[in-house]
């Protein structure tokens, strides 16, 4: 985390300093990082190539979405608490310029944790000093509650922005669920995106405050062909089959929302739904592999589809065993899951592993914070999610115990815009 960055010789000499290391340092941090780093004035490559790098914030779309997910989350909701419009366009644009900053591996604000008054509050925390940007997304959206009477925005609501339903099984906790607005912050460490967030939830004292939030370790979906698929807490390989950055033609048609979908001020921005589900990972870890393989369809070693040998080999429903059943049983999870099954709906799954400790029974607080991103929940999260807490046997094992639904705005363009900008100006 370098201190300011804004040009002066000052500041050049801190980023250096931070970032224009020896051999001892070059060794800790990557030659990539290193090299992209010392040349001051070169903008952030559009792929981060270590995981100590910076991925660029503006863009036509937030960051956060198709970037190949990183390793660690710190999710928060918030509740707004100012009723005054302007405050709250002031703190969008507040924590605009502090998530530009801050994604780049550069402090809160421009003082720094250290640069400040000493009879002032220092305007970042510190805990992040020389810590490299480390892949930090910031990716912020703005719930169903945002839009009711208190800001002038109902009828700016999206369609698409319509409370999920009660599924079946739901056991949801409202405390945890829900929120006026949120943070998606991802990175490569843990400390970096816990920084982000507390300072994000600092700067907006007075005007939010927390509802929730969730850390998750572990990515449970791959979003890029570069990565390597991981592992979910079950233990099987999870985000084989999903739509991942390469797709765009995908992403185009299943991803962004367009001007035409009926809220001009979404276009080029995505819908966000979060789901923590706790899994009896205990009862879970007693069952054979025969049937934790029939559950997901999927063979536990490779992830391969049943009846198949190879991870990305294609998924084939009508295949039959030796007994004349299929292999995939009909309402195995990737069946059920399946875009055949519902109208082609697919969705950009980002969601991580969390374990919370223990519940005081002897079993780990532990499961899959589900994080989804699409154009049209209506159309998406909601059949297949019909379709699973109606039908998947994995119901046995697992219980949904938060919700969220979130329209994310587009990309902020450049340092003159803001998160949100086209909603409140547009
Ligand atoms: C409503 C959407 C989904 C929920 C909720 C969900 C929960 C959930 N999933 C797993 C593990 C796996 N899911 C896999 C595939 C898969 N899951 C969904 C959707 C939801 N899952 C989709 C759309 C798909 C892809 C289906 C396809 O097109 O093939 C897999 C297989 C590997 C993969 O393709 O990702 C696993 C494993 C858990 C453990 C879980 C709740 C705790
Ligand atoms: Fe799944």
């Amino acid at each position: 985390m370098t201190t300011d960055g804004q040009g002066s010789a000052k500041e050049r000499v801190s980023r250096r300093k931070v970032f224009g290391l020896g051999a001892a340092g070059a060794a800790t941090l990557g030659a990539g990082m290193v090299a992209a780093n010392t040349l001051l004035d070169e903008p952030p490559q559009a792929h981060a190539t270590s995981t100590s790098d910076p991925f660029p914030f503006y863009g036509e779309h937030q960051a956060g979405i198709v970037t190949p997910a990183q390793d660690r989350l710190h999710f928060v909701a918030f509740d707004v608490t100012t009723d005054k419009r302007a405050e709250l366009v002031e703190l969008l644009q507040e924590w605009t310029a502090a998530a530009a900053r801050l994604t780049q591996g550069k402090e809160a604000g421009s003082y720094g944790a250290v640069g400040g008054a000493p009879e002032a509050a220092p305007d970042d925390t510190g805990e992040a000093l020389g810590l490299p940007a480390s892949g930090l997304t910031l990716t912020v959206g703005f719930g169903t509650s945002l839009f009711d009477d208190r800001f002038g925005l109902a009828r700016h609501r999206p369609a698409p922005l319509t409370d999920l339903p009660k599924f079946p099984k739901d056991q949801l906790i409202p405390e945890i669920s829900g929120g006026d607005l949120c943070v998606q912050a991802c990175a490569h460490d843990p400390q970096v995106a816990v920084h982000a967030i507390r300072n994000l939830a600092r700067i907006g004292f007075g005007k939010v405050s927390v509802r929730w939030s969730q850390l998750g370790f572990g990515r449970t979906s791959s979003t890029s062909r570069a990565q390597s698929t991981p592992r979910n807490l079950m233990g099987f390989k999870d985000g084989t089959n999903n739509l991942k950055l390469e797709d765009s033609g995908l992403l185009r048609d299943h991803l962004w929302a367009a001007a035409q979908d009926g809220s001009p001020w979404m276009a080029g921005g995505a819908y966000l739904v979060t789901r923590k589900i706790r899994m009896m990972v205990e009862t879970w870890d007693r069952t054979s592999l025969a049937e934790q393989e029939q559950i997901f369809g999927r063979n536990k070693g490779e992830g391969a589809p049943l009846g198949k040998r190879a991870e990305f080999d294609p998924l084939d429903f009508a295949a039959k065993g030796p007994d004349g059943e299929p292999h995939i049983k009909s309402d195995a999870h990737v069946r059920l899951a399946h875009p055949s099954s519902h109208a082609d709906a697919r969705l950009l799954r980002r969601g991580y592993n969390f374990v919370d400790g223990s519940d005081g029974l002897g079993r780990l607080d532990a499961g899959l914070f589900f994080i989804a991103y699409q154009r049209d929940p209506r159309k998406q999260f909601v059949p297949v999610q019909m379709g699973l807490a109606r039908n998947d046997p994995l119901n046995e094992y697992i219980k949904h115990v938060s919700s969220a639904l979130f329209a994310c705005p587009p990309g902020v363009r450049d340092g003159g815009d803001y998160w949100g900008r086209t909603l409140f100006e547009g």
